[in-house]
């Protein structure tokens, strides 16, 4: 098994990453403290209880838990308040209590709103994210990001809250469509372009593998331990993104302001950090501030399978609406991040917007 340790504020939590991880749930539960016979919370969405809910209803009664089932809406346009806010009604309705934890199994959308759910209720009851996308197993499950989306951007209603632990099992991905699979590269390859070079190397060796058909187990338990060693790294240093956390955001100012224009749901996210990460690499080698580095991130976008061209019907005055509600805004200027060479990038508001519009065209 594989364990990485995440710092935070409100108490430190490991991120356990192992093939047939779930098998063992009633003792890992028991591990954290929590005893059989007492109540837990399944939430998840109508496409995963399906695949891997029931099997964990059955294991955790087959552990003498008493387990209770909620269902979120799947999809990001359902990544809203008023989705919360129904889930907060059925775990009152529920009289769930304070210590009483909640599982949450899913793909980013399910993790954000449940964490965020498991935030605001009683002011916080315990939770354990167990992800089934390869979004959620390398990025949002580890970190403690919650929110759900608004009209007027990304992800702007949330907390940082974090999880007490995060049991990723690999073999979850078996069912998932190639396409999210996919998308799910284009986080793996901003690790590997904000600083991971074992996790670059990995993924300019074997990215059409990767973005295959066949899912190869060995190889995508290497991505995702990669990319969760980056994130605990960085989250742990830099929990509530004062500074170093924002280069995590790398692609996403671009990226968010792309799902945005498209109308929430229009792209997947990992898509759309993929192309976000091209055009901050283009605004980069514009600038004059690096050379040839998005020309090495289309050959591994073209490798995963992943889209690389930007949307015709996006233009960057349509961009503008969006990024301009992006949360690293300082003086109404957002925050940009930039590669300066592979495995480097800077974050900086001394863009303009012009040489975006250039960029924008270059794509
Ligand atoms: N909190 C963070 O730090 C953070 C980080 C990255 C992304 N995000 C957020 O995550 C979201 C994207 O997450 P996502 O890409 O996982 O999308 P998603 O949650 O919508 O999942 C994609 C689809 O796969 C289905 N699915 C999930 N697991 C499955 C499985 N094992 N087999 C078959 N189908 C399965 C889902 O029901 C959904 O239809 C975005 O809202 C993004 O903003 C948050
Ligand atoms: O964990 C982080 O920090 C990230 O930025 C990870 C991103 O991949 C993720 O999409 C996150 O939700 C974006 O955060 P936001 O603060 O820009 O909404
Ligand atoms: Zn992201």
């Amino acid at each position: 098994m594989i364990r990485h340790d995440v710092r935070s504020r409100l108490g430190d939590y490991p991120v356990l990453i192992e093939s047939g991880l779930l098998k063992g749930l009633p003792s890992l539960l028991s591990g954290m403290g929590w005893r059989s016979e007492g109540r837990v919370g399944l939430i998840t969405n109508p496409v995963v209880y399906p695949l891997h809910g029931e099997r964990i209803v059955k294991s955790l009664l087959s552990g003498d838990f008493r387990p209770e089932t909620m269902l979120l809406p799947d999809g990001e346009s359902h990544k809203t308040l008023g989705s919360v806010s129904s889930l907060l009604d059925q775990l009152l309705a529920l009289r769930w209590e304070r210590r009483e934890p909640l599982l949450v199994l899913g793909g980013g959308v399910t993790g954000d709103m449940g964490g965020f759910a498991a935030s605001i209720l009683l002011r916080g009851v315990p939770v354990v994210h167990i992800p089934s996308t390869v979004v959620a197993q390398v990025d949002s499950s580890v970190g403690g990001k919650t929110g759900v989306d608004h009209s007027m951007g990304k992800n702007l209603i949330g907390s940082f809250y974090p999880p007490k632990a995060v049991w990723i099992d690999p073999d979850l991905l078996l069912t998932l469509p190639l396409k999210e699979r996919r998308a799910g590269l284009g986080e793996v390859i901003k690790y590997a372009m904000i600083g991971n070079a074992r996790l670059s190397d990995l993924l300019e060796k074997n990215i059409q593998r990767l973005g295959g058909e066949k899912f190869e187990r060995d190889l995508w338990s290497a991505a995702i331990s990669e990319s969760v060693f980056e994130k605990s790294r960085i989250v742990s240093e830099d929990e509530h993104e004062g500074g170093l956390r924002m280069t995590l955001n790398f692609g996403h100012t671009f990226g968010h302001a792309l799902e945005g224009a498209l109308g929430f749901g229009g792209m997947l996210h990992g898509e759309a950090v993929g192309l976000g990460m091209l055009l901050a690499s283009r605004v980069s080698e514009r600038m004059g501030l690096s050379r040839g580095i998005s020309e090495r991130l289309l050959a591994l976008l073209k490798g995963a399978g992943l889209p690389y061209q930007w949307p015709k019907d996006v233009s960057i005055e349509d961009l503008k609406k969006f990024w301009g509600s992006d949360k690293k805004t300082q003086g109404g200027r957002a925050t940009i991040i930039l590669p300066v060479s592979w495995g480097k990038v800077l974050m900086t508001r001394d863009y303009d917007l012009e040489t975006v519009r250039q960029s924008l065209s270059d794509l």
